[in-house]
């Protein structure tokens, strides 16, 4: 199998499956065996640009084609897009990428579609254009959804957050890949055997346990590591769980994460606590609480961690009020913080979803807050850039009298914003996009 036939697997899945780009394609690259490492490397150029820049694809597509690309057969959307990334953004032969991505819509069974497809690309590749952003001081929102290939709604929500150069700067910054981030309680011995094994490490510029690996794969970490203990998470996820609970390191307490599974942050929580603390993860689906609860005993942490399956927004039995030494409420949330590990969301979020999710993560905030002891901390946080699943629930929340708290003793005033919150920007601190607000519990 090729590159570009991996690829086109891949994104039909992503595109017609409703699967995670990430998870597709490293099963198919799995799957797929011994992999030249080039054609895995451009099976994976492939998948993430294509994504990436789908929507601006579509609209130097659209130029060239006869009907609206929403209503042609999606494995030749696939096919099209494919082909116009390499022409735009590879500087493929037009040669090549032409004949290729018609094989491919062929593959698929389609030979009508094929025809479309050849003919669309063919008039593309003879002039190999993006189709023009307006100028950024007139239509700043046009510009940033054209140019950096933004749906048309968050890039109004960008702007009108953070301005236009800034939103610019941000959608440009999610387009670029994200970095191998890893956290690791003893920091300095693990670098020293990665970097013994010639990988490419450096601190995290802003979490106290993070490790940036540039140009290695998770194996590659692993073997290196020979049994070091570490765990793959992006740098602004472990702020988070700093903001939570940072001033209760080495100590005996109580914390509830209310949202918990994968676990990255539960992990993270019980690493920080003393031997005789205890960290709840609440989690509502039992297939994640299942698997939550296997990977704490798989890290050696059972005994300080307890999985419990929950709706968490409403009341949860045995949980007494007042009973937690901090409270962490990790929202379910858009993910638009994260788009550059998952490029797909741009293709799947629409723009009510921000609002749709406030209800929801307003309620599991105000059934969580209970929970804490008076002066204990209340920590809210989504890996999402919207107002409403960020400082718009903060200004709800102080408005049903909770009351905003510092940041624990030490935590890296770089990533707050001008109210004191955690704000973390991919362009500015090299993370995903994270929103966190401290609270004071009554
Ligand atoms: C943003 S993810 C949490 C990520 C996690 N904190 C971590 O660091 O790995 C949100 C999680 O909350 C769970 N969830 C959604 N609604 C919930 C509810 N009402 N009660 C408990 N868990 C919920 C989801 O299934 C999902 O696993």
């Amino acid at each position: 199998m090729t590159g570009r036939e991996l690829a086109f697997q891949v994104l039909r899945r992503v595109e017609e499956g409703g699967a995670f780009a990430s998870r597709a394609l490293d099963a198919a690259l799995a799957q797929a065996g011994a992999l030249d490492p080039r054609e895995a490397g451009l099976a994976t150029e492939l998948v993430y640009g294509t994504l990436r820049r789908a929507l601006s694809l579509d609209a130097a597509l659209a130029r060239h084609a006869s009907r609206p690309l929403a209503e042609v057969d999606p494995a030749a959307r696939v096919a099209l897009r494919l082909g116009a990334y390499q022409l735009l953004h590879l500087g493929t032969p037009p040669h090549a990428a032409v004949s290729e991505a018609v094989s491919l819509a062929r593959s698929a069974e389609h030979g009508r579609a094929a025809g479309f497809v050849n003919a669309v690309l063919r008039a593309l590749a003879r002039d190999p254009r993006p189709a023009p952003a307006p100028a950024l001081a007139e239509d700043p929102a046009g510009h940033v959804a054209l140019a950096e290939a933004l749906p048309r709604w968050l890039a109004e929500e960008w702007v009108a957050w953070l301005g236009p150069e800034e939103a610019l700067l941000l959608a440009r910054a999610m387009n670029q890949p994200a970095p191998l981030t890893l956290r690791a309680q003893d920091r300095a011995a693990l670098a020293t055997r990665l970097a013994a094994a010639r990988l490419d490490v450096r601190p995290a510029l802003h979490a106290p346990e993070g490790l940036v690996v540039t140009g290695a794969s998770v194996s590659a970490v692993a073997r290196a590591a020979a049994g070091a203990p570490f765990q793959v998470q992006d740098e602004a996820a472990q702020l988070v769980s700093l903001l939570a609970a940072g001033e209760l390191r080495g100590r005996d307490a109580r914390v509830l994460d209310a949202c918990a599974a994968p676990g990255g942050k539960t992990f993270h929580l019980a690493e920080l606590l003393g031997p005789g603390g205890e960290v709840v993860a609440l989690e509502v689906h039992p297939r994640k609480a299942e698997e939550l609860r296997k990977e704490a005993e798989r890290r050696g942490l059972g005994g300080r961690v307890r999985v419990v399956c929950a709706d968490a927004s409403k009341p949860v039995p045995g949980l007494a009020a007042g009973s937690f030494d901090a409270v962490l409420v990790d929202a379910p949330c858009t993910g638009t913080g994260t788009l550059r590990r998952h490029p797909e969301l741009k293709l799947r979020r629409a723009a009510g979803d921000p609002a749709r999710m406030a209800g929801p993560q307003r309620a599991l905030l105000a059934a969580c807050a209970g929970y804490a002891r008076a002066g204990a901390p209340v920590t809210y946080s989504v890996c999402a850039l919207s107002r409403a699943e960020g400082p718009e629930i903060a200004a709800w929340a102080a408005g049903q009298g909770l009351r905003r708290a510092p940041p624990p003793p030490g935590f890296p005033s770089a990533v707050l914003d001008a109210a004191g919150d955690l704000l973390t920007l991919p362009h500015r601190h090299g993370c995903d996009g994270f929103y966190g607000v401290r609270f004071t519990a009554g």
